[in-house]
């Protein structure tokens, strides 16, 4: 029942497994490996299924990635409209500034968040070193602490600030020799990415077994 006696129509239960076979498709937001057991749930019941968690780790991501052979699984770090044309101005200026400019992401998200860097600042570096055409993993520094020495040349830094109510800020910075190029996004509302979200299942419903993304949605794909 909603606050003004509508009524919701909605059913709240602990038999995911009963709820995968009777959903058109499943959105899942909760923590990596609960997100494996509704993958695998997914997978058994043929469900098409969207994931917004973050912080899988690579062995995890691996498995994600094995459902998609049964399931449309549609996974994207962050689901509002700003995020992902970022990732889209992000990849063209870390083509165009070229490696005389250090790249460097900051993110800031509320105190109770659990992983860090943000799913979010991951798949921004993504699209940094996919401009720049450089393997992330073994181009990233996403901690410094203690004489840590000159930065390393042509790496990508993360920093993570956490505290408050923060929905989600990130900042992509390409510093240069005497300027500095900043493309940021705030979200002032956790509502932008519920809504990305519904969208996204709604597109996702009738598509054939694959791994799917926001930037299909919202046809930002290059
Ligand atoms: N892609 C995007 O756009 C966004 C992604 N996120 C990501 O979504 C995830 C959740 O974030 P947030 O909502 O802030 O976290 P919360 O901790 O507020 O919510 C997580 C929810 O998942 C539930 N949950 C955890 N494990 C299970 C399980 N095994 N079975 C069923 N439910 C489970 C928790 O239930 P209980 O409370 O009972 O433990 C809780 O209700 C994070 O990974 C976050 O980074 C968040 C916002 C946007
Ligand atoms: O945990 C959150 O809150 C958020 N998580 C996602 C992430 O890790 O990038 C997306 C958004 O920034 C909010």
């Amino acid at each position: 029942m909603a606050l003004d006696g509508t009524p919701l129509d909605l059913c709240i239960s602990d038999d995911a497994s009963a709820l995968f076979a009777q959903s058109d498709v499943v959105i899942d937001f909760t923590a990596p490996k609960a997100s494996l057991t509704h993958a695998r749930l997914a997978a058994t019941h043929k469900t098409p299924l969207v994931v917004g968690s973050t912080g899988f780790d690579p062995d995890q991501q691996a498995a994600m990635d094995q459902a998609t052979a049964y399931i449309a699984l549609l996974q994207a770090a962050n689901f509002s409209l700003g995020v992902n044309l970022l990732h889209s101005l992000v990849r063209q200026a870390a083509q165009a500034l070229g490696p005389e400019f250090d790249i460097e992401i900051l993110e800031m998200h509320h105190r109770h968040k659990a992983d860090a860097p943000s799913g979010t600042a991951l798949a921004l570096g993504e699209a940094a070193a996919s401009g720049r055409g450089i393997d992330l993993a073994s181009h990233s520094d996403r901690v410094r602490d203690g004489i840590t020495g000159p930065r390393t040349e042509g790496h990508i830094g993360f920093a993570t600030l956490r505290g408050g109510d923060v929905a989600g800020e990130h900042a992509v910075l390409f510093a240069g020799a005497g300027e500095r190029i900043t493309l940021s996004h705030q979200a002032s509302d956790r509502m932008v990415f519920a809504r990305g979200a519904v969208k996204a299942a709604l597109w996702l419903v009738g598509k054939k077994a694959g791994q799917y993304d926001m930037m299909d949605v919202l046809g930002l794909k290059a």
